[in-house]
């Protein structure tokens, strides 16, 4: 049986508190719940565009609302060169922070998603444009399919991402990798696809990535951000910490939104 993407995926077919048919791929529910968070967009508005395979279903289903008149007057803020890449081939109008400062909302995936709508983002590379952009929204909603679910940041067994300066990239990563010793951490530098001695991975911004992975729980996330931020070397961690205001979470069961604040 194939994907269901192209016969169900509709926000008219969606019916939150029904499940879903069994047969939806994971990519069906990132689908699913891309479409739902397309239903906060309304005309005029300025939108932050989320980055990854979650974020890019809302980014085109944003342009074809354009395209059929449902929506006017929307501009884009892309977190990436991805994202901006797939808006300006849709034609979706767009922008930046220095010019709007103010972003009505923004929608983007995220890799984990504690009970407190903490998040982890940035296995993408792309934590520090989402955390500005989505940092200055006034309503920041995440889409993801039911496995992004965990009981605690960085207990996916995934990376936490950690982006950094180029300069003496090794000795930042040491320096992470002993502010965590005590949740059993291990910091690798990002390195792209071609085995541990291929070049590093360097993001939009020209920088590294160094991931984070834990084997045990951080305990405090705020003091686990101070701890990091304040390392020379560090630009930006991919701990989203009560920034997120709604999620959708796409699951074979059914659909569910919940909002932070009610
Ligand atoms: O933070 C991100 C990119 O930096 C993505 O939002 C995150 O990695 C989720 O991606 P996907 O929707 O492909 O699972």
């Amino acid at each position: 049986m194939g994907s269901a993407s192209n016969h169900l995926v509709t926000p008219s077919a969606v019916d939150s508190s029904s499940p879903l048919p069994s047969n939806l791929t994971q990519d069906d529910l990132k689908k699913l719940a891309a479409y739902k968070a397309v239903e906060y967009v309304k005309s005029g508005m300025v939108v932050g565009l989320g980055t990854g395979s979650t974020a890019k279903h809302a980014v085109s289903r944003i342009s074809e609302l354009l395209r059929e008149g449902k929506l006017r007057d929307v501009i884009g803020i892309p977190t990436s060169t991805t994202t901006h890449a797939q808006a300006v081939s849709l034609g979706i109008p767009l922008s930046d922070l220095d010019s709007h400062p103010v972003v009505d909302l923004s929608i983007d995936g995220a890799d984990e998603v504690d009970p407190s709508l903490n998040l982890v983002k940035g296995r993408g590379g792309s934590l520090l444009r989402e955390k500005m952009v989505e940092g200055a929204s006034k309503k920041f909603v995440v889409i993801v399919d039911e496995s992004k679910l965990v009981k605690h940041l960085g207990g996916s067994g995934l990376a936490v991402p950690v982006e950094v300066v180029p300069f003496c990239c090794d000795f930042t990563r040491g320096k992470l990798e002993e502010l965590f010793k005590e949740a059993g951490c291990t910091a690798k530098l990002r390195v792209t696809s071609g085995g541990e001695t291929a070049p590093p991975a360097v993001t939009d911004n020209g920088n590294y990535v160094v991931d984070l992975y834990l084997e045990r729980d951080m305990g405090d996330l705020e003091a686990a951000s101070e701890k990091i931020l304040r390392l020379p070397g560090v630009v930006e961690h991919g701990m989203f910490l009560g920034i997120a205001t709604t999620l959708i979470v796409a699951g074979k069961a059914g659909m569910t939104v919940r909002d932070r604040f009610g």
